[in-house]
């Protein structure tokens, strides 16, 4: 990681331990809402720490006591449109419209693609975007305070750029809850979240989620980056794909990765039962 972090102006990157990035959501006064500078700083920050070989792990939470993030701007979008489209002939201004939409999905495909492993730390208001955000994490973590909430059908809008798509894959389904609270935009809370299965853990305050998120961020920074960029890569790439093809796919990965130092360096230190370290990757 470079000495001096970049700055950002809705986003603030830390490093609160070795090879661990924290990143948040920095718009408190609004409850983090979104709106249009955010979404490209959000795609900037996680393109940089993606390839960065000084991060292993990434945390994202939001400033502030109140929110994850509240969603949307909603008074932007109310007052430019949640999307400016010019033209006045129809084909044209779809045109427009579903390059804007494309534009914004790649942003929150930028933390589902983002090399490293991610996990949210959601407390407090969790709405749209924040699930949208949630379910492109590899983890979610959240406090006893979080009120989630896949609001969109409540602002007019079928989720476009990730829950819908994404939401059914992390609960294993296209099942009835999934279903109910895309429909309903019905507030559930942390412990709902826990009991479906949507968070890991809950711990009882935005604090504890952070530490907890830290010391998960930890634990997974101190392993082979080659091994655990593989097994994100390789388990995100079961999606879409049957048990044949991805164990297909895993044998290409590890032909290359299996030549890692990281292989033998692991295996040694692990029957001298001592810790290993590993270069930078
Ligand atoms: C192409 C489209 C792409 C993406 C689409 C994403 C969809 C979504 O994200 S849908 C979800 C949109 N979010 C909302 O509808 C939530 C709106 N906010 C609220 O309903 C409430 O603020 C609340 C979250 C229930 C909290 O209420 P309360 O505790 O009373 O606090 P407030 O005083 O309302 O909020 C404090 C402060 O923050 C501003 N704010 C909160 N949420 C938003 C928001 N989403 N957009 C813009 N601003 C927001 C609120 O206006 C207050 O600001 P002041 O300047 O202090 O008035």
């Amino acid at each position: 990681m470079a000495s001096v972090l970049p700055e950002f102006k809705f986003f603030r990157i830390s490093m609160p331990a070795e090879y661990v990035a924290h990143v948040e959501i920095n718009r408190p006064d609004k409850l983090n809402a979104f709106h249009d500078p955010m979404w490209h700083e959000m795609r900037a920050v996680f393109n940089y720490l993606s390839f960065n070989p000084g991060v292993r792990c990434v945390l994202i939470s939001g400033a502030g006591p109140r929110a994850f993030t509240a969603g949307l701007d909603v008074r932007s979008a109310a007052i430019s449109g949640p999307i400016q489209a010019q033209a006045a002939d129809p084909s044209r201004k779809a045109n427009s419209l579903r390059h804007h939409i494309l534009e914004f999905q790649s942003c929150v495909s930028a933390v589902s693609s983002c090399q490293k492993p991610v996990i949210a730390l959601m407390h407090g208001y969790a709405y749209g975007l924040a699930i949208d955000i949630g379910t492109a994490c590899d983890i979610r973590l959240c406090a006893k305070s979080t009120r989630f909430c896949v609001k969109e059908v409540d602002i007019g809008v079928a989720a476009d750029v990730g829950t819908l798509s994404r939401l059914p894959k992390v609960m294993g389904g296209l099942t009835s809850w999934v279903k109910e609270v895309c429909l309903s935009a019905r507030e559930f809370d942390a412990e709902e979240a826990y009991r479906v299965g949507f968070v890991s853990k809950v711990l009882p305050t935005k604090e504890d989620v952070v530490r907890e998120g830290v010391e998960i961020a930890t634990m997974i920074a101190s392993k082979s980056p080659v091994a655990v960029q593989g097994t994100k890569n390789v388990l995100d790439a079961t999606k879409g794909r049957t048990v044949e093809d991805n164990l297909s796919y895993t044998a290409v990965w590890n032909s290359a990765m299996l030549q890692s130092s990281d292989v033998e360096r692991a295996m040694r230190a692990g029957l001298k039962k001592r810790t290993p370290t590993f270069e930078k990757l």
